[in-house]
């Protein structure tokens, strides 16, 4: 076998000679040894490279890998649509037809190194090729969600100055629409099979590309991608990762929390547009693992829990939202023969929800923390004990600490902001900056910490309870009351499909809380005043009684990101007529 190392993943393998001789280990097969290496960067253990790209250091190396028997024959990526068409792809596969789809990028958009692309597509294997297409030819890549509007668009196309976007039918009006406003923007690619005049069509480009391509060689810091924040608090920040911070920096969260290894299939049903697409890319493919994609053009349960059982899906992920509405089906009449572990995060995982999935699937919900700027923060690894309703413990190598609004670590027990240790030296797993907002970026760290804007408290065993993000915070007559605790109480409730807590206006406490509440089916028809006062009881038993939500609204359904989260700030704007 002749693979082409460099770096420290050669070192690595000469002195991982010795491992096997030592003993009583059994000795470390080749793709362990890599992803050992890999995974000593990630955890701060071992210096990040000078150079990096995670298309030619770990994409082609697995193709490697895999062409010389050292991985099993499981598809590095298996998409379906659900109406019977499927696509696998080997790791050498992908590496073939995403440098095809580098020439595209390189040859006709005429994308350079550092160059912008959008990218935004609904869970199609494009989405991951052109991924890695960007990665090959340096471009940075800006993931976006399929809803965005002609003034997200604009916003987007402008703020970033992407030279190229490639997307489907369904938003090519909506950019065309912007495309005057947007100076920068040269190239737009169509994935269809249709064609539309001022676009070049994605498939058939791909086609007739050659699959000869010379990786770019990018540097660590080197930006790789740029996400949007959902901009809850005025306008959406652009988040710059490098292509180190993400390419390296899931190693160690992939391999202990979300448990991968090269024979598993990881499905995580995120949106392409969210972090956590990148998340599960970057944390599947350095552990060899395969990643399988739905199409799931709609949240549906029974989709969702058929696609588990058909599949030899091994690890699953999803939103504690989908979470919800899976234990609300008969889970008893599946059978999930390969599934063998289960993640969540995004969003706080009421204690309720996760006791229901154990009990009906006999597997525990592994919850992690993160946000776009990070990589994850806090988990619960495979293997770890779980306290219930907590997010874990801090994911090495962020030193996490609950900190006051000056900085100071406050001691196990106390409320106060997650911070993430940033002096004296920055984690390499962490966004460069907000690109363009050097105030915003510095207004972001107080003292030696990184404040993500969350709140919460950790025990003196080192595990953290969420309370709320910052703006979520309830105060009420001078007590603080986080939304997580009061919905976490409901959900306990037959009658909660699900909930979401806002501070309301009230004349004499200033501000209390208010539950917007979605019925279960079977409570649909009870007396909205009766079974008010029984949830109010309900909760005052389950909880301290000041955190009762004294408001109540019984609604069809909640506002929500595409990616499945609760948008408390939605509910909170209309209470306060904002
Ligand atoms: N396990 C969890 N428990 C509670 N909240 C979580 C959890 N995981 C993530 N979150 C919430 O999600 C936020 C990160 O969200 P992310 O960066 O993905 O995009 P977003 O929701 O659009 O954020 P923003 O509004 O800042 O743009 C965290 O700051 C936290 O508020």
């Amino acid at each position: 076998m002749r693979l082409w190392l460099r770096g420290p993943v050669l070192q690595a393998l000469r002195s991982c000679r010795a491992c096997g001789s030592q003993g009583q280990l059994p000795p470390l097969t080749i793709p362990q040894k890599i992803v050992a290496t890999w995974e000593a960067i990630s955890l701060g253990r071992q210096p990040v490279p000078k150079n990096f790209n995670f298309a030619h250091d770990v994409l082609d190396l697995w193709s490697q890998l895999e062409k010389a028997g050292h991985r099993p024959p499981n598809p590095a990526f298996w998409w379906v649509d659900g109406r019977g068409a499927e696509i696998q792809w080997s790791f050498q596969e992908l590496g073939e037809q995403s440098r095809k789809a580098a020439n595209v990028l390189g040859g006709v958009c005429g994308l350079q190194p550092g160059d912008r692309m959008m990218l935004v597509l609904p869970r199609l294997p494009e989405w991951w090729l052109v991924s890695v297409a960007c990665m090959r030819t340096g471009a940075v890549m800006i993931p976006g969600i399929s809803q965005l509007t002609e003034k997200d668009l604009r916003f987007r196309l402008q703020a970033s100055k992407a030279k190229s976007i490639i997307t489907t039918d369904s938003l090519a009006p909506r950019v065309d629409a912007v495309s005057a406003d947007c100076p920068s923007l040269q190239t737009k690619l169509l994935v269809s099979d249709g064609s539309r005049p001022g676009w070049m069509n994605f498939r058939q480009l791909l086609r007739e590309a050659a699959t000869e391509h010379s990786c770019a060689r990018t540097q660590s810091q080197d930006p790789l991608a740029i996400y949007f924040t959902s901009g809850t608090t005025g306008a959406p920040k652009m988040v710059e990762h490098t292509q180190a911070s993400y390419g390296l920096g899931f190693v160690a969260s992939g391999r202990r929390w979300v448990a991968l290894t090269e024979s598993d299939i990881f499905w995580n049903t995120t949106d392409t547009g969210w972090v956590k697409a990148a998340w599960t890319l970057f944390s599947a493919w350095p552990n060899g693992a395969c990643i399988f994609v739905h199409e799931l053009p709609r949240v549906d349960a029974k989709v969702i829990l058929n696609t588990l059982s058909r599949f030899p899906i091994s690890t699953f992920c999803c939103v504690p939202t989908i979470f919800r509405l899976l234990v609300q089906e008969d889970l008893t009449r599946y059978q999930f023969q390969s599934l063998k572990h289960c993640l969540t995060g995004g969003e706080a995982l009421n204690p309720d929800v996760r006791g229901k999935w154990k009990s009906q699937t006999g597997l525990e919900l592994h919850e992690g923390y993160g946000q776009s700027e990070t990589v994850v923060i806090c988990a619960n690894p495979k293997g770890t004990t779980i306290r219930s309703g907590s997010m874990g413990k801090a994911s090495p190598p962020y030193e996490v600490q609950i900190v006051d609004d000056k900085g100071h670590a406050l001691p196990p027990g106390e409320e106060g902001n997650i911070g993430i240790r940033v002096r004296p030296a920055r984690p390499f797993c962490f966004f460069r900056c907000y690109l363009d907002n050097p105030e915003k970026t510095a207004a972001s760290e107080r003292g030696d910490f990184y404040i993500t804007g969350d709140r919460a408290r950790m025990d003196e065993d080192g595990y953290f309870w969420f309370v709320g993000r910052n703006d979520d915070v309830i105060n009420s007559s001078g007590y603080r009351i986080g939304p997580v605790e009061v919905e976490s109480a409901l959900a306990e409730h037959p009658a909660i499909l699900e909930s979401a807590v806002v501070s309301s206006p009230d004349p004499i406490r200033g501000e209390v809380v208010k539950a917007f509440i979605v019925l279960s089916p079977a409570y649909a028809l009870h007396d909205p005043k009766k079974l008010t006062q029984e949830l109010q009881e309900h909760v005052k038993r389950v909880t301290a009684p000041y955190k009762y939500p004294r408001k109540v609204a019984f609604v069809s359904e909640l506002p929500k990101t595409a990616s499945g989260k609760i948008q408390r700030s939605k509910l909170r704007s209309q209470e306060w007529g904002r």
